[in-house]
């Protein structure tokens, strides 16, 4: 990247001009403090992180040209100064800068000014003003800098930023006007590019008309229509280009992109050249036919308005080539030079014309004597070019100024439908040249104008709101322009008036003569001064950007504008329909106007719609965005300091700079102040709403001590200086309560918010607490409810379990009763018929006290209790039972255990008698061998094995075998 410092020439001349550069800036750029102390300050490694100039330190016009130098360098092009945003041009396109999905980022964002600085930033808070409903509603967006610094590419940007934004929050239902009218928004760029913009030595796509874009929006906030206002067209352009400069794009694009067919109905031969189009030869992205044809198509403009437009300006480049030698007989008009003759017909032919009435008109001039009688004039040579290109000026203007009415009339929304706007100013920056005239008079005072509307809004008003607050701070004097818009507008002294009065002087102008009533009237302006050894007479305005110097050589021909009437008579007399309709309104208008008026001077036109856009600009809502041009040569990433500073000076930037730095940018009310920050001195009781707590007798505000005492809670808390308060010098400095508002520096602004967010997450933390225990309290309280539910519920259950237990108990003991009443009866009827047993005490005396049956292997003796006993016995090979038979249970399980093994087969001997009848009785002989009567037992229940698979040991009968070592 190239960087280039001037200098610093005492006063910088640009073209004749003195320029404000000399002292001032360098001084400016010199200003810088002490090397150490610097670096101390200002850490230059990371100057390209500061997003607000304001921020830098110290905030002197040095530190902002580092500042924005190192972030062009990083290329960021976007940089906040307070309230205004400077843009960088990168004069190269810089890849995802613009894209859809950035535009969606910054409109998603809750808080976009906290993101990277952007021109979307500027554009969304705009739209959330709307979206709000802050009065005033709608908004402005004024986008200036000098020619190429890139107002134009903001301005596009900015317009396809809200088709967007319109269009992505727009329901299905309106989704084809939003993009109709989008489109149509978007597509009246190129053809008024084409048709206002030219290549000039500064910028290949240069603006040659202001213009202030009204995007209008309904009730939900959706693009439904737009407006174009265009200023002050350039139309001398059309027949006369400064050296090296171009002419309107729309005529190249024709020459260029022109099919064949187009160029036999345009009367243009391939090798044609047009006098009027210079550096044909230079080739520009601005050259494109097919697109300006597209966007015309768009717009509404079909095929047959085309052709009547294209020939139109074949038309005006025809003309172009007409010269005129002066006649051999002076009383004679001029003659058409040789090669004319052709050209006047082509033109005649392509305006429709009447070819006879074009030569004769651009050679001759009617004058009126009475009613009927006219009178013909030759014209001089001169004047005969003069006519011509008047000629080709009127008609170039009016189809601009047709143009952008048809371009309205598609995009423009009944009024019904929208409800509040944004507007978008893109107008030429601050001009001087070696010889400046009125055009540059106009625009530089269009610039005056913008200015003050700066200053008034944000200088200004900054000052006399601290002037109003009692506040006693020391202001940077910043510079007041109405000493020079008085120089310029003011009645009846003012150059425009004075200028208007000569042209209406029916006489020829002499500028000499004009310069000395100037010099007469204005001598007691300070801000216009004279070159007394100048030999072309000449006035110097001194403007808040610089000091230029206008020449009065012609200035009045220009402001009379005149356009000779047989010329306009004779265009409406055109057999071209577009052509005839663009003059028929005309000459109804202007016999309007001139029946009030003489004439209608350019400045006083120029004027009156300047104050139609200044009292627009008074009810909006004003963004500023300033676009600088790094370099003049529009080399891409080079940055010139000399030049940006000139820019940041001339745009207010660096008065801006120090305002903000200086003072205190921010301003609270103090019924806000206590509603934001009340909490942190526990005054949140404060409910009044602004303005009812009223003034206290010396005009401050009630609120006054409450407010005192948070701001004094927030500089105790200071961890080093807990004594400090707003009287003491570092309170005064950082903040001042005036009558009505509290005025805070930015780094108090970021102590109170310290503070309040320690205080509200202390208020959390308590709040968090009381409702942990509260929640605490009533989960206890539920589970207490929940247990003595429960308690209730088992107990109940309990009580009735009990209770159908005693009833099924009292059942099972009568059944069971009756049962065993029943079993002994047989027991005993059985028992009756049994032969006697031994005597009790031949029995082993183990075997009664267990009351056990022992079966004897041979082996070893083997204990069974209960049915098994079967299993036992028939694993024994030889058995000898003893029994016991102290209950008739036993008895009954022995019979049992013994009527179940005959089912097994070969494993043992079991000595029967009655094989297939039950056991009768049981005797126990002397020898150690039992003998079992078998007879059918009516207990036949008894007599089952609970195991249905008699033939395998499983379940308890295993357990049993195992336990005593059997099988
Ligand atoms: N943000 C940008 N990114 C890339 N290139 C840019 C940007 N802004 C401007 N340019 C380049 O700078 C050139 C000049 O910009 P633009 O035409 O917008 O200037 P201007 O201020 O409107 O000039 P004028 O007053 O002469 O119309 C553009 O053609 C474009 O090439």
């Amino acid at each position: 990247m190239n960087s280039e410092i001037g200098n610093g020439h005492e006063e910088k001349v640009i073209g004749g001009v003195q320029k404000k550069s000399g002292n001032t800036h360098r001084k400016s750029l010199k200003d810088s403090l002490d090397g150490e102390l610097r670096g101390f300050l200002t850490d230059e490694g990371q100057l390209h992180t500061y997003d607000d100039l304001t921020k830098v330190n110290p905030v002197t016009p040095t530190t902002v040209l580092k500042c924005l130098q190192a972030r062009y360098r990083a290329q960021v092009f976007y940089t906040h100064a307070g309230c205004t945003l400077v843009a960088l041009n990168p004069f190269q396109p810089i890849p995802g800068l613009y894209s859809q999905d950035v535009m969606k980022q910054y409109h998603c964002a809750p808080q976009p000014q906290e993101s990277k600085p952007h021109i979307f930033i500027v554009a969304e808070e705009a739209y959330r003003n709307v979206q709000g409903q802050v009065d005033p509603v709608n908004q402005s967006q004024v986008v200036s800098g000098e020619s190429g610094a890139g107002k134009t590419w903001t301005s596009r940007c900015l317009m396809r930023y809200y088709a967007t934004v319109a269009a992505s929050s727009s329901l299905m239902k309106s989704q084809n006007t939003v993009e109709r009218i989008e489109r149509r928004v978007l597509d009246s760029n190129p053809i008024m590019e084409a048709f206002g913009n030219a290549c000039t030595l500064r910028n290949s796509n240069s603006s040659r008309f202001g213009r202030y874009i009204q995007l209008q929006l309904d009730r939900s906030q959706l693009l439904v229509g737009a407006s174009v206002q265009t200023y002050l067209l350039e139309k001398t352009r059309v027949a006369s280009q400064p050296t090296n400069e171009r002419n309107f794009h729309i005529f190249y694009q024709m020459t260029k992109g022109a099919s064949g067919d187009q160029r036999k109905d345009w009367k243009m031969l391939h090798d044609q050249t047009f006098a009027w189009l210079p550096n044909a030869e230079k080739t520009l992205e601005e050259d494109c036919f097919d697109e300006t044809v597209e966007a015309m198509v768009h717009l509404g403009l079909d095929a047959e308005k085309q052709g009547h437009i294209f020939r139109i300006l074949a038309g005006l480049l025809h003309l172009g080539n007409i010269t005129f030698c002066s006649a051999t007989d002076e009383s004679q008009p001029c003659d058409f030079e040789e090669h004319s003759e052709d050209f006047v017909h082509n033109c005649a032919s392509l305006l429709g014309v009447p070819g006879q009435e074009l030569q004769t008109y651009l050679r001759v001039q009617t004058l009126r004597a009475g009613k009927q009688s006219v009178l013909f004039r030759p014209c001089s040579l001169a004047d005969c070019s003069v006519r011509r290109d008047c000629l080709a000026k009127v008609v170039y203007a009016q189809l601009f100024e047709w143009l952008v009415a048809f371009i309205n009339n598609s995009m423009c929304a009944k009024k019904s439908t929208w409800c509040n706007f944004i507007g978008l100013l893109d107008v030429y920056g601050f001009e001087c040249f070696q010889v400046n005239s009125l055009e540059q008079l106009c625009i530089n005072y269009a610039n005056e104008k913008l200015q003050q509307h700066f200053v008034a809004h944000y200088l200004k008003a900054q000052q006399e709101e601290y002037i109003s607050e009692g506040l006693e701070w020391s202001f940077v004097q910043y510079q007041d322009n109405q000493g020079c818009l008085d120089l310029i507008e003011g009645t009846p002294t003012g150059v425009f008036s004075l200028l208007n009065e000569e042209c209406r002087l029916n006489r020829a102008s002499d500028a000499k003569q004009f310069r000395t009533r100037l010099e007469t009237e204005l001598s007691d302006h300070g801000s216009v001064s004279w070159d007394k050894f100048s030999t072309l007479p000449h006035f110097t305005v001194a403007h808040y950007a610089g000091k230029v110097s206008y020449q009065i050589e012609g200035m009045m021909e220009k402001n009379k504008d005149p356009v000779p009437p047989e010329l306009i008579s004779l265009v409406q007399k055109s057999q071209n329909p577009q052509l005839h309709q663009m003059f028929a309104d005309r000459q109804a208008e202007d016999q309007g106007t001139r029946g009030l008026r003489q004439v209608v001077t350019v400045v006083s036109k120029f004027k009156n719609s300047l104050e139609c856009l200044m009292k627009i600009l008074h009810s909006t809502t004003p963004h500023y965005i300033r676009c600088i041009k790094p370099n003049a040569e529009c080399r891409p990433l080079t940055f010139k300091k000399e030049e940006v500073i000139l820019q940041l000076e001339a745009c207010g930037i660096v008065e801006t700079i120090h305002i903000s730095a200086a003072g205190f940018p921010i301003r609270i009310p103090y019924w806000s102040f206590i509603q934001r920050y009340g909490l942190m001195s526990n005054l949140t009781g404060v409910s009044q709403g602004p303005g009812e707590n009223g003034l206290a007798a010396d005009g401050t505000d009630a609120l006054a001590p409450a407010v005192t005492a948070v701001l004094n809670a927030a500089l105790r808390s200071h961890p080093l200086d807990s004594s400090d308060d707003v009287a003491s010098d570092r309170g005064s400095a950082l903040v001042h309560c005036g009558r009505t508002k509290v005025f805070l520096t930015n780094s108090m602004l970021e102590l109170l918010e310290e503070h309040r967010t320690r205080a509200r997450s202390q208020r959390a933390f308590t709040i968090q607490c009381c409702w942990h225990r509260h929640q605490q309290r009533r989960r206890l309280a539920r589970r207490r409810a929940a247990v003595l539910i429960q308690a209730v519920v088992r107990s109940w259950l309990v009580r009735r379990g009990v209770l159908s237990w005693n009833q099924a108990a009292t059942v099972i003991q009568r059944s069971w009763r009756k049962w065993r009443a029943l079993m002994n009866t047989l027991a005993e009827a059985e028992l009756d018929d049994a032969e006697d047993l031994p005597e009790e005490e031949e029995l082993d005396p183990i075997l009664r006290a267990t009351g056990s049956v022992q079966l004897q292997s041979l082996s070893e003796p083997v204990m069974v209790h209960g049915w098994p006993m079967g299993l036992a016995l028939a694993s024994a090979p030889t058995i000898t039972v003893y029994m016991t038979a102290t209950g008739f249970q036993k008895v009954m399980s022995a019979l049992v255990c013994l009527s179940a093994h005959h089912f097994r087969s070969g494993e043992y001997q079991v000595e029967t008698n009655q094989f297939k009848q039950g056991v009768a009785s049981i005797r126990a002989l002397p020898r150690g061998s039992i003998r079992l009567h078998y007879q059918r037992s009516p207990l036949l229940y008894a007599d089952r094995c609970p195991e249905h698979n008699r033939d395998r040991v499983t379940g308890l009968n295993q357990i049993l075998l195992e336990g005593t070592g059997v099988g």
